[in-house]
């Protein structure tokens, strides 16, 4: 902006009508384009195409994805459940794992919280046989994270743990809930504690959400939001997993906010 600048006798400065005016529309087509570019939030196969172009194309692996996805969702727990806010006398949380890498990234997720000071514990009933698993679960192990051998009832949820991580399935789960995870998931319905969901709250369809579904207090939306998050009504929404090249962003015109500084969540 040069030349509209007008001295206004005071020391300050002011805009004359007619810049004012051009500042005025200026700023409006500013927030137009800004709300143009909103984020964008992702169907399902979109977010599976993405998954595998930063595998296929970007060079990542796996492994280390899910290591930055699960800090992210771990510092998400510290931001919205600090340890002085619980209200039980032991900061103990629930870790529930499924059977992909939602799964994976809870493990991942429990390790971080033990490291920040909270007292997880996991039931992982569905372990796949691969020595990424194995070893995320021996990492846990050796951290003395214990793991639960049966899905606790809901009075237990209520009584024990401060807070449930739902790491059960993520942009994957298609068609109804099969078992074990059917009966996990009423029981879950049924406590009362918050539970906060990694990338998607279990059972809720990628795109649709599920009316009676569970109802997390906290979702953590992983690379992007999907189109269910839309349906999210719980206090928190963060963004996490801060690892997407700007030229991945621009592909798929994902509009992705800024994270603050060197954050890796970024509460939405
Ligand atoms: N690129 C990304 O965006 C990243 C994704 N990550 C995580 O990976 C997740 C996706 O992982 P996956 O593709 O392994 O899939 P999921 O973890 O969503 O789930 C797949 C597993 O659930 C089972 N399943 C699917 N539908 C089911 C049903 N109706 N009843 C019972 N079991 C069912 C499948 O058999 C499979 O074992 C994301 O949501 C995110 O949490 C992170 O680990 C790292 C990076
Ligand atoms: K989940």
């Amino acid at each position: 902006q040069t030349g509209t600048w007008t001295g206004t006798g005071t020391g300050t400065c002011s805009l004359s009508s007619a810049a004012d005016l051009q500042e005025k529309q200026r700023l409006s087509s500013r927030a137009a384009s800004t709300m143009a570019q909103t984020m964008k939030y992702l169907g399902q196969e979109e977010a599976q195409n993405i998954d595998q172009e930063l595998f296929s194309e970007f060079g990542f692996s796996v492994d280390q994805l899910m290591e930055l996805a699960g800090l992210s969702c771990a510092t998400a727990v510290t931001r919205a459940y600090p340890i002085p806010s619980l209200l039980k006398p032991r900061p103990s949380l629930l870790v529930i794992c499924g059977p992909g890498n939602n799964g994976g990234d809870g493990l991942v997720c429990a390790r971080h919280l033990k490291l920040f000071g909270y007292e997880p514990s996991i039931l992982y009933p569905k372990r796949p046989n691969k020595t990424l698993f194995q070893g995320l679960s021996t990492q846990c192990e050796k951290m003395d994270i214990p793991f639960l051998t049966e899905m606790p009832e809901a009075e237990v949820i209520d009584e024990v743990y401060n807070l449930v991580v739902d790491a059960i399935f993520g942009f994957s789960f298609k068609g109804s809930v099969r078992e074990p995870f059917g009966s996990i998931l009423a029981e879950l319905k049924k406590s009362t504690v918050p539970i906060a969901s990694i990338d998607i709250p279990s059972g809720w369809d990628v795109e649709q959400g599920s009316a009676d579904g569970l109802q997390p207090d906290t979702l953590i939306s992983l690379t992007a939001p999907k189109k269910s998050a839309s349906l999210f009504s719980g206090r928190y929404h963060f963004l996490g997993g801060r690892f997407v090249p700007p030229s991945l962003d621009r592909k798929y015109q994902l509009n992705l906010p800024p994270y603050p500084g060197t954050d890796c969540v970024l509460q939405l």
